[in-house]
């Protein structure tokens, strides 16, 4: 991980007169959707560094011991040995940058983390009421700190989308700043949502108070809104740490999650990092993509590479 931020005292200037021009944005969102980011020579090397980048995750009612058992083994071996080889890498070991699960599934990781030998992979935790953050502020806290004492490194909250809307910048920056003490040594991503914030300038505004107030990454969404992680928003958040860089120093983190499926997208996702931040925020100490359903397509495009065709099922077998 990078240096953690320490935040600042609140900058009302920061989160004032905001206005983002919807129409450039949109233009240089298009550039990156559409042309070929990644020579072909170099896609597995993008791939497999995208893996590193991965927040393995799995969100749901349903989750048990069992899956998070398997979601656990699976990042510690992202991609199959034999194809590591092919790739003429040896044996080196490549793992996810982190899992990514619901607070009372943490016991389980840093078990099963253990069990494969790979307690050095982060455990992140979604916390305060996620995905709506609506549940009382000491409650939400207290979240954090079970999180964190059954062995999360890596705490993702929502941010008070009802006090965002009202346009309580302070509000919220006060809000994450406790959140941020409750975390202790761990690592704060904090959760815009989006999908929920009604403009691209209040998502700029939700950025900086985030980051003001301590942030060390900052995510687009949860994965449960109706809208996640597009490259509209994320040009206005990267641009936001970027400030935000210039401005204090700190480096911030960028995550973007929800709807995130296809080893095309995820490479699209590191040249926007590398383009619009540099190529220090391609690595997942300052980037991660947070996904449950990415992985496959990474092996089967990996799987393509290394032998000319496509994986049929049977030959790939999925977490
Ligand atoms: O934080 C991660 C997201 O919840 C993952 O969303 P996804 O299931 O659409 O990949």
């Amino acid at each position: 991980m990078a240096a953690r931020n320490t935040g600042m005292e609140f900058d009302s200037s920061l989160v004032e007169n905001v206005h983002i021009n919807l129409a450039a944005i949109k233009r240089r969102a298009e550039t990156l959707g559409t042309r070929r980011c990644v020579k072909k020579q170099w896609q597995a090397a993008w791939l497999l560094r995208a893996v590193t980048c991965i927040d393995l995750t799995t969100l749901a009612g349903d989750d048990t011991e069992s899956n998070v058992s398997r979601l656990c083994f699976k990042a510690k071996q992202p991609i199959r040995h034999d194809l590591i080889q092919a790739l003429k890498l040896g044996d080196l070991e490549i793992n996810c940058g982190a899992v990514c699960v619901y607070p009372n599934r943490v016991a389980d990781c840093a078990k099963y983390l253990k069990r494969a030998g790979a307690s050095h992979i982060p455990i992140a935790s979604v916390a305060t009421g996620f995905p709506t953050g609506q549940t009382p502020l000491k409650t939400r806290l207290e979240e954090i700190r079970l999180a964190v004492s059954e062995g999360a490194s890596e705490i993702d909250i929502v941010i008070n989308r009802t006090l965002a809307l009202g346009g309580d910048w302070k509000g919220v920056y006060e809000e994450v700043k406790l959140m941020k003490e409750a975390c202790g040594e761990a690592h704060l991503k904090t959760i815009l949502a989006v999908g929920e914030l009604g403009t691209l300038a209040n998502v700029r505004k939700a950025s900086m108070a985030c980051m003001m107030a301590g942030a060390d990454f900052i995510k687009t969404s949860t994965g449960k809104e109706g809208v996640n992680a597009n490259f509209v928003v994320a040009l206005v958040m990267v641009r936001a740490i970027r400030d935000y860089f210039q401005l204090t120093g700190f480096k911030v983190g960028f995550k973007p999650a929800g709807g995130i499926r296809s080893a095309k997208d995820a490479c699209t996702w590191l040249s926007l990092m590398k383009e619009e931040l540099g190529e220090e925020w391609m690595k997942n100490d300052l980037f991660r993509l947070g996904a449950s359903s990415l992985l496959g397509d990474i092996e089967r495009q990996i799987f393509h590479y290394v032998t000319g065709r496509y994986a049929a099922a049977h030959e790939l077998p999925m977490a």
